[in-house]
């Protein structure tokens, strides 16, 4: 095996924008880091302390990383960290298991193209949204098998420096598994109707930069709304980014941070506002003033 070390800068990133439940995301420019070093032997071990979920989540990713590529497994010491808040909708699993997979990749001489390797993250995260956005980076629009929900491929564009987005994330967790048994079985028709035609809208606004267009445009009705009672007071915090300034926001992939876009000359005061809208309701929270990473993760031999 040639290289010994590399360390893999993975993007954040805000997925559904609302309307676009697990296809769409938009990567930021806020990160985690997972380096790994191959070892003599077969054992996965951290550098350090880590937990045994960690660890678990590490050797489940290695082990399907091997099977994918039809590899023996490297053994491999690992260490992560960054600045991705855990279980806040921005992303923090999908940038662990992206890492992951693209660091042992890396290592061993890049055996599985882009689209097998976010293939095989969203078979681990069953987030297609964030791990399109953890490896392509910009704005990526994931398609899915309509029948098995595998992922398949996405389209990517940019997004300019003149767009940022306030991100607040609230001081409590929402574990995606939790925020997705709280979905309904069945949805009404008028509510599938509002949700596909603000979708359709989204995208057409991020595609052509007339971002004011997305002032009052951008509505969801199939997840939002089920997920308010695990997100107290994220409804509110939008709603003052959007009186602020904001051109919209959204509840950030299963919650609990909210995202909202808006110009760059304004991100400051729109923070104020949606932080001001916890901290009313005695809920502490940590702000984020951050733009669309168009890069995606990066991996570097050290
Ligand atoms: N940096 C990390 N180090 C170790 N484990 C992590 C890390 N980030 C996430 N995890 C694991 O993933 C869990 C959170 O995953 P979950 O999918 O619920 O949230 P998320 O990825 O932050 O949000 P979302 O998928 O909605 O964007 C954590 O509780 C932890 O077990
Ligand atoms: N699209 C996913 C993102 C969280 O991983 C959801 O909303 O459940």
């Amino acid at each position: 095996m040639p290289k010994k070390t590399v360390t893999v800068q993975i993007p954040a990133s805000t997925s559904n924008c609302g309307p676009g439940f697990d296809c769409l995301s938009i990567a930021l420019s806020l990160y985690n880091f997972v380096r790994l070093t191959v070892r003599e032997d077969t054992v996965i071990a951290p550098v350090g302390e880590a937990n045994a979920g960690t660890q678990a989540m590490v050797e489940e990713a290695a082990l399907s990383f091997a099977q994918t590529a039809g590899l023996d497994l490297p053994g491999f010491d690992y260490e992560i960290w960054g600045d991705v808040p855990l279980a806040r909708g921005l992303g923090s699993s999908s940038t662990v298991r992206a890492g992951i997979v693209a660091g042992l990749n890396e290592l061993v001489g890049n055996p599985l193209d882009e689209e097998a390797a976010i293939r095989l993250t969203t078979k681990l995260d069953s987030s297609p949204d964030n791990a399109t956005a953890a490896f392509s980076g910009g704005f990526c629009i994931a398609r899915t098998d309509p029948t098995t929900f595998a992922y398949q491929h996405h389209i990517r564009f940019e997004l300019p420096g003149t767009l940022a987005f306030a991100a607040v994330a609230p001081d409590y967790k929402v574990m995606t598994d939790d925020s997705r048994r709280v979905l309904p079985e069945t949805l009404s028709f008028k509510d599938v109707v509002r949700t596909t035609n603000s979708l359709a809208y989204l995208v057409g606004v991020l595609a052509t930069g007339d971002f004011e267009r997305l002032r009052g445009a951008v509505h969801d009705c199939i997840h939002q709304p089920y997920r308010e009672l695990l997100n107290p007071f994220g409804h509110e915090s939008i709603e003052a980014g959007c009186s602020s300034g904001a051109y919209a926001g959204w509840l950030s992939g299963s919650g609990s941070t909210v995202v909202c876009p808006c110009p760059a000359d304004k991100v400051n005061v729109v923070l104020d506002a949606m932080t001001q809208a916890y901290a009313v309701n005695d809920i502490k929270s940590r702000s984020y003033r951050l733009l669309c990473d168009n890069d995606g993760l990066t991996v570097n031999e050290d």
